[in-house]
């Protein structure tokens, strides 16, 4: 985050100078925004940055506990330099949070620079490898830097101290947390298909009940059950990869708009990243849960693979945005859209289906049976009726209100199913454009369609109160997505580990003795067993101390 910042919000000059130090390692760098007492409200952050005229220097202070930097990457140990967010303040005004570069520990000795306090802030959730990230907190004490240590391609403070706007809209400020919430969707696909990969492959393998007559037990992946929790989060993984795919695009199409000064998509960018961020991690948390428990008894060992990748997960729901505050920052941009209906404008790139307004609003789905809900048409016109008409509700609810902030405020829980609503959507037409696309290799389209039809009707299932409630479905209607779900299930079980091993992960990567490749699972399990440090004794330490003690004690109790 410490080169994406500096490419974003700093000069062509500063870029030359800094760039080549962080690339070839000379200087180790952190992004340094969170503080003790705000993480997401960015605007609230106390550290301060007063710019001094007399030395041409920035004070860099943290005036109170509560400013201490808490929780940056690589900060507690490791780096040198910092990316840090502070209030500017020049000519005795506060111009809010900017960004500047300032070193932290010598080049020599790596000790930490005067007035600069800092540390790791400790343990975190799991013994698991985000231990090994050194998340630190970092305090200044009237630390001076250079004045073109500010990062200047968005505003300037001159040598006289006067502060200059740029023509550049100034939520680039923002640009690097749009890089890496982009980069997060596609790291959710990854850790999604790790943790499914495992789960199918050892579901394949575990047999459980079944006989009656001494034959073989049933494979637990042939459970309607163990395919109704397990295929969804399968069909997830896929569809979160080609929607990650989507908007690495959309992130680099709009990075060269903004390279030409066409700022028209950030809106766009900035919705689409922070909703697709909060929404497939906080799907992919839950489905390594989930495939834990798919796993058994087994799934609950470190040798699984599971433990480890949940603990290592779960903190992208909070990083890089806390997710329900990001889902309301789309739900903000939804209202903003749907106030504008009136007005002609017409909403563009994913918001571009609110312009069929009128059309949705009445809209009556034409499902008459089961099959019908492989009609891609049929599943598109249901989630943009689901997601217009719940956003178009919570806009005629909060205008009830006796102001818009109040409004949208009473009504937050209600906008964030809105939200969701609308990112699902997203998701759901990504997918089916994709399958619409020439996909080489025999029968792979037809796998990949199951897959999308899968994502789309358990994702309508499992919010089908929205639907009912919107009216974009009848009951019978959401009967029938179900049953159709059903049978797609049925027709993705004979390729189901095909499709997790389409994955190509080496046995190393997973890391999962449930998850090998060759399905060896029981004697590495057993093997492995061997190996935790509890058996290199056969007579446990604290036996004589503790143990025996209360043993012989007992026996002697029990002879009087
Ligand atoms: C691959 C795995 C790597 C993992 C590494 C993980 C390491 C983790 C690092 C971190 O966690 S770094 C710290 C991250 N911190 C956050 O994400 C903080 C979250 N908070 C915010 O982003 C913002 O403060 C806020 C919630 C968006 C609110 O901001 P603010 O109060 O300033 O603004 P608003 O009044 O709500 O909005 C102003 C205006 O700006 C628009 N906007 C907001 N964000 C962006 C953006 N990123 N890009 C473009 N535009 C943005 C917003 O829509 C408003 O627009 P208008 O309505 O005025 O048009
Ligand atoms: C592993 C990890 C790595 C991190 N790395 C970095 C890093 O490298 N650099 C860095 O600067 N930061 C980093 N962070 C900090 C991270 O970005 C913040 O923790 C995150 O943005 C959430 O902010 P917060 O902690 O202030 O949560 P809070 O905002 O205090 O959230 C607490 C609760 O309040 C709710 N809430 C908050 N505001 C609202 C609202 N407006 N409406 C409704 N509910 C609300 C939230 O939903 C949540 O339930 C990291 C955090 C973690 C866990």
């Amino acid at each position: 985050m410490f080169v994406p910042a500096i490419k974003g919000q700093g000069t062509e000059e500063q870029q030359k100078k800094w760039l080549p130090l962080a690339y070839k390692f000379q200087i180790i760098g952190c992004y340094a925004q969170t503080e003790l007492g705000h993480g997401s409200n960015v605007q609230g952050l106390e550290t301060t940055a007063t710019f001094d005229p007399m030395t041409d220097e920035f004070v860099i202070h943290s005036p109170t506990l509560t400013s201490s930097k808490w929780w940056p990457g690589g900060l507690g140990k490791a780096s040198t330099h910092a990316v840090v967010y502070a209030r500017l303040i020049t000519e005795g005004k506060d111009y809010g949070i900017h960004g500047f570069i300032v070193q932290l520990r010598s080049l020599e000795d790596h000790s930490p620079l005067p007035g600069v306090t800092l540390g790791d802030i400790g343990g975190k959730f799991g013994s698991g490898a985000y231990n090994s990230m050194d998340n630190g907190v970092l305090r200044f004490d009237h630390v001076r830097i250079p004045r073109d240590q500010m990062l200047m391609r968005l505003s300037q403070v001159t040598r006289e101290g006067k502060y200059v706007q740029s023509d550049v809209p100034k939520q680039l400020l923002y640009g690097t947390m749009v890089y890496v919430r982009q980069s997060i969707v596609a790291d959710a696909s990854k850790a999604l298909s790790r943790a499914v990969c495992i789960a199918v492959r050892y579901s394949a393998i575990r047999k459980q009940f079944g006989s009656q007559d001494g034959g073989p037990e049933t494979q637990v992946l042939n459970y309607r059950t163990q395919q109704s929790r397990l295929f969804p989060l399968l069909a997830s993984a896929y569809a979160f990869r080609f929607v990650g795919d989507w908007l690495n695009w959309l992130y680099t199409d709009v990075t060269q708009k903004l390279e030409v000064k066409d700022y028209s998509t950030l809106q766009e960018a900035h919705a689409c990243t922070a909703g697709l961020k909060a929404v497939t991690t906080s799907a992919t948390a839950d489905a390594i849960e989930e495939c834990r428990k798919l796993c058994g008894g087994h799934g609950y060992l470190n040798s699984s693979g599971l433990p480890e990748l949940f603990a290592v997960y779960v903190p992208a729901c909070t990083y890089e945005g806390d997710n329900v505050v990001l889902l309301l920052q789309v739900a903000r941009i939804l209202m903003k859209t749907v106030s504008q209906l009136t007005s002609g404008k017409q909403p563009v790139g994913t918001m571009a289906y609110m312009g069929k307004v009128q059309h949705l609003m009445q809209s009556k789905c034409a499902v008459k049976t089961a099959e019908d809900w492989l009609n891609p048409a049929f599943i598109q016109e249901a989630f943009e009726a689901r997601a217009l008409r719940m956003a178009v509700n919570c806009a005629q609810n909060i205008g009830q209100a006796s102001n818009q902030e109040e409004g949208f405020y009473e009504r937050s829980p209600d906008l964030l199913e809105a939200a969701v609503a609308h990112i699902q959507l997203i998701i759901v037409t990504k997918f089916i454009e994709k399958v619409h696309q020439d996909i080489p290799g025999h029968g792979v389209k037809e796998q990949l369609q199951n897959l999308c039809n899968v994502y789309a009707l358990y994702t309508l299932h499992k919010h089908l109160g929205d639907f009912l409630a919107t009216g974009s479905l009848t009951p019978k209607q959401g009967a029938l997505a179900n049953e159709q779900l059903g049978k797609l299930y049925a027709q993705v079980r004979p390729n189901a580990v095909a499709l997790v091993d389409a994955f190509n992960y080496t046995d190393h990567y997973l890391g999962s003795v449930l998850g090998r490749y060759d399905g060896n699972v029981y004697p590495a399990l057993y093997e492995e067993a061997w190996k935790d440090p509890l058996n290199e004794t056969v007579v446990p330490e604290g036996y004589h101390e503790y143990l025996r003690p209360l043993l012989k004690q007992q026996l002697k109790l029990s002879r009087l």
